[in-house]
C-alpha cells in the first residue's frame, strides 16, 4: 500500500495567528508540495485571499480550497469530506495537506472524520497544531469568569461548561499535538513565561510548545509530528464529547459594505470605538481608498488594528470596501454599522 498523506490540522481562536504560520509556511516548505483547506467564520473568504496572494509554487492557486460554509466542525460530512476527496483524486497528489480551521470550530469532530473509512486509508492526521494569541491569553480573553459562570448556573440548570471563549480554548487545548505561542513579540518575557508555563500545565505532557512571532516557525518543526491523532481520540476529551455538535449561536458574524474609503484615519478612529463600544471580537476585509491604486487589507483583532496594502485592483474586478465583523451573539449589528458608517 502507499504510504498515507500526511495532514496537519491549524486550529486557534480568532485572529490568533493561523494565517500568518501557514503564509510563512508555504514560504518556507522546503519543496514540499502543499494542499491547503481553508475554512473561515464569515462569508467573505479573506484569508484563502491573502493566501492566494503568496504566489508560491509550492502552493498554487489551485493548491487552495476555502470551506466559508460556516465552522468546518458542523459541514464535515458536507463540505470536508468531499474536498478533502476531491485533492486525494488528483493525478498530482500534495506531499502535505493543512487544514485551517475557522478561529470557532473546535477540532476534534475534524480529527474524527479523518477516521472514517474513505480518508484514513490515504491520509494521516500528522499533528494538531493549536495557535494561541499570547497577549489576549494574558488579558484574560480565555480566562473563565466565575462569578458570571455560577450566575449562569443558575438561571439554567444544564449548563455545564465555561464561557463560550473558555470553552472553545479548551478545546483547543485539549486536541493539541503542538502549541504556537504566537505574538510573543508583543508580551515581555516574564509575561510570556508566566502564561507558557499556565498552558503547560493544562495539555499532555507530551504536548509540544514553541512561542513565535507573526506564526514563523521552521516547516521541519511543525510538520512531521507523525501523531496519528484519528486513532488517538481518546486522549484529547472535549467538553463537547457528549453533543452532537456544537452550535456557534454563541457567535456571530456580518459583512458590511462600507463603500470607497475617503479618509482611513477616520474610518480606524470610527472602527476603534465600534470595537471599544461593543465587544466586537474580529474584523478583516479588504478596502478600495480614494485616490489609491492599491487594495488595503485591514486586519483588527480585539482592539488591535493592522493594514497594509496587498496588490494593484485588477482593471476588470469592481473596486469595493468590505469588512466581516465577528462577535459575540448578542452584537448590536444596526449599533456598530451606525458607529463606523454615521
Ligand atoms: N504583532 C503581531 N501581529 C501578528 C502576529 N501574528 C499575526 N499577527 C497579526 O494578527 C492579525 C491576525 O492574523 P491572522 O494570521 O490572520 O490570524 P488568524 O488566526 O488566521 O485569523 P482568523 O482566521 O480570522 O481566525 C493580522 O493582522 C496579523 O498580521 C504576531 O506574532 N505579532
Amino acid at each position: 500500500m502507499s504510504q498515507k498523506i500526511p495532514a496537519t490540522v491549524i486550529t486557534g481562536f480568532l485572529g490568533a495567528g493561523k494565517t500568518s504560520l501557514i503564509r510563512n509556511l508555504i514560504e518556507n516548505a522546503n519543496g514540499k508540495k502543499l494542499a491547503l483547506i481553508i475554512n473561515e467564520f464569515g462569508d467573505l473568504g479573506v484569508d484563502g485571499d491573502v493566501l492566494k496572494g503568496c504566489g508560491n509554487e509550492n502552493c498554487t492557486e489551485e493548491d487552495i480550497v476555502e470551506l466559508a460554509n460556516g465552522c468546518i466542525c458542523c459541514t464535515v460530512a458536507d463540505d470536508f469530506l468531499p474536498t478533502i476527496q476531491k485533492l486525494l483524486d488528483r493525478d498530482d497528489k500534495p506531499d502535505h495537506i493543512i487544514v485551517e480551521t475557522s478561529g470557532l470550530a473546535l477540532p476534534k469532530p475534524l480529527v474524527r472524520a479523518f477516521g472514517w473509512p474513505e480518508v484514513r486509508t490515504q491520509v494521516t492526521v500528522d499533528g494538531v497544531v493549536t495557535v494561541i494569541d499570547g497577549p489576549a491569553y494574558s488579558d484574560g480573553l480565555f480566562a473563565s469568569d466565575p462569578i458570571a459562570v455560577q450566575e449562569q448556573r443558575e438561571n439554567d440548570e444544564n449548563l455545564d461548561h465555561d464561557s463560550p471563549l473558555e470553552e472553545l480554548f479548551e478545546d483547543q487545548l485539549n486536541c493539541a499535538d503542538m502549541i504556537i505561542f504566537n505574538k510573543s513579540d508583543l508580551l515581555a518575557d516574564q509575561d510570556i513565561e508566566v502564561a507558557t508555563s499556565e498552558i503547560r500545565d493544562r495539555v499532555r505532557s507530551s504536548v509540544k510548545m514553541v512561542k513565535t512571532s507573526h506564526g514563523k516557525i521552521d516547516a521541519r518543526v511543525l510538520l512531521g509530528l507523525d501523531a496519528a491523532a484519528e486513532d488517538d481520540l481518546a486522549a484529547r476529551p472535549s467538553v463537547h464529547d457528549d453533543a452532537d455538535e456544537h452550535e456557534h449561536d454563541d457567535f456571530d458574524s456580518y459583512v458590511l459594505d462600507i463603500g470607497e474609503v475617503a479618509s482611513l484615519d477616520t474610518l480606524l478612529a470610527k472602527l476603534q470605538n465600534a470595537i471599544e463600544a461593543h465587544g466586537i471580537l474580529r474584523v478583516k476585509g479588504f478596502l478600495s481608498l480614494a485616490g489609491k491604486d492599491m487594495r488595503l487589507v485591514l486586519q483588527g483583532v480585539g482592539n488591535r488594528l493592522q493594514h497594509y496594502y496587498d496588490r494593484d485592483w485588477n482593471p476588470e474586478e469592481t473596486r469595493v470596501s468590505k469588512l466581516v465583523i465577528i462577535g459575540e451573539h448578542d452584537m448590536d449589528q444596526s449599533a456598530i454599522t451606525r458607529t463606523i458608517l454615521d
